[in-house]
């Protein structure tokens, strides 16, 4: 697979494919061990997918070093005590003495972002986590992360495929050094309905899976897909072609600026979420 990889704050390099665990259930366990069978080197997790011992238990099998893991704290847990006892629960459940990211799942403007990020900072002081970074969060909160935070906000992990793009939120990140992690990557299969995606399978002889995730690789961003079958794990990692630029840019064109996740209302603007925190 040829995937570029992206350099964190802390000088790890993040791999650009990742396999995502959310909804896994009884399959994560032989999922994760596809996948690093597959080439992968990356597992994303989260304390609210309930499935971190089971993706301990898979990487008990591997060497946990030649592994990027990364959790999530739940957005009720962002309170400086809860975001520490949250990742060092996640710690005990993957059976890991250290996460190399660690993510506020969602944002909660009930709690004190600084306060949050204070929390991340002392876990990354404490060897527990390389690297920080935030998901879900839009450009106004992002900005007002990095404001407020003593360490770099490496990373932010967003709903992004070829139906939602969300060109003004990526641009900032990309202006603030904070790498895109590409969230639900195959719109939980949707856009295989789309005609260029379709389209563009049969061109390449590629399933439109690998035809979406070769179009995130080329956008900047790092693709998370989550698979059960492990035939499907082995064929996301299958990078290893290139897409016409033109070709690239037909599937730019396809925005729909529809999510399959994401939830507006949620995107809380500076009436509720202020620097000042
Ligand atoms: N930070 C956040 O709030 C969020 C994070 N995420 C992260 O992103 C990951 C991916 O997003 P997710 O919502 O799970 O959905 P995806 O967009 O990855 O879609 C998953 C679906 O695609 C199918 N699929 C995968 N590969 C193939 C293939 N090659 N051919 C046919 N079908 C395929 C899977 O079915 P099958 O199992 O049969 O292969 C499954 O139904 C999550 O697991 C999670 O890690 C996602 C949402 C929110």
């Amino acid at each position: 697979m040829t995937v570029p990889t992206k350099t964190l704050p802390s000088g790890a390099e993040l791999p650009g494919l990742g396999l995502g665990t959310y909804e896994l259930d009884g399959q994560t366990a032989d999922s994760v061990r596809a996948a690093l069978d597959a080439g992968y080197a990356h597992i994303d997790t989260a304390e609210g997918y309930h499935n971190e011992e089971a993706i301990g238990d898979a990487l008990a099998e591997y060497d946990r070093d030649d592994v990027f893991l990364t959790s999530k704290v739940l957005a009720k847990n962002l309170n400086y005590e809860s975001v520490i006892e949250s990742c060092e629960a996640s710690l005990d459940r993957l059976g890991t003495d250290y996460l190399d990211l660690y993510l506020v799942h969602w944002p909660n403007p009930a709690i004190s972002l600084r306060e949050t990020l204070r929390a991340m900072a002392e876990l990354r002081e404490r060897g527990l986590v390389r690297d920080v970074g935030v998901s879900n969060f839009s450009a106004y909160q992002l900005s007002c992360a990095h404001h407020v935070s003593d360490v770099p906000i490496a990373v932010n992990q967003i709903e992004f495929h070829p139906w939602f793009q969300r060109p003004d939120l990526v641009d900032y990140c990309r202006e603030s050094d904070t790498v895109i992690e590409a969230a639900a990557p195959l719109a939980r299969t949707d856009v295989f309905g789309d005609e260029v995606v379709a389209e563009l399978a049969e061109k390449y002889g590629k399933s439109p899976a690998q035809v979406v995730l070769r179009w995130s690789v080329d956008s900047g961003v790092v693709p998370l897909p989550r698979s059960s079958t492990p035939d499907h794990v082995r064929a996301n990692a299958d990078l290893d072609w290139e897409l016409d630029e033109a070709d690239r840019r037909r599937l730019d064109e396809r925005d729909r600026d529809e999510p399959v996740y994401d939830t507006p209302a949620r995107d809380w603007t500076s009436d509720v979420y202020g620097i000042e925190q």
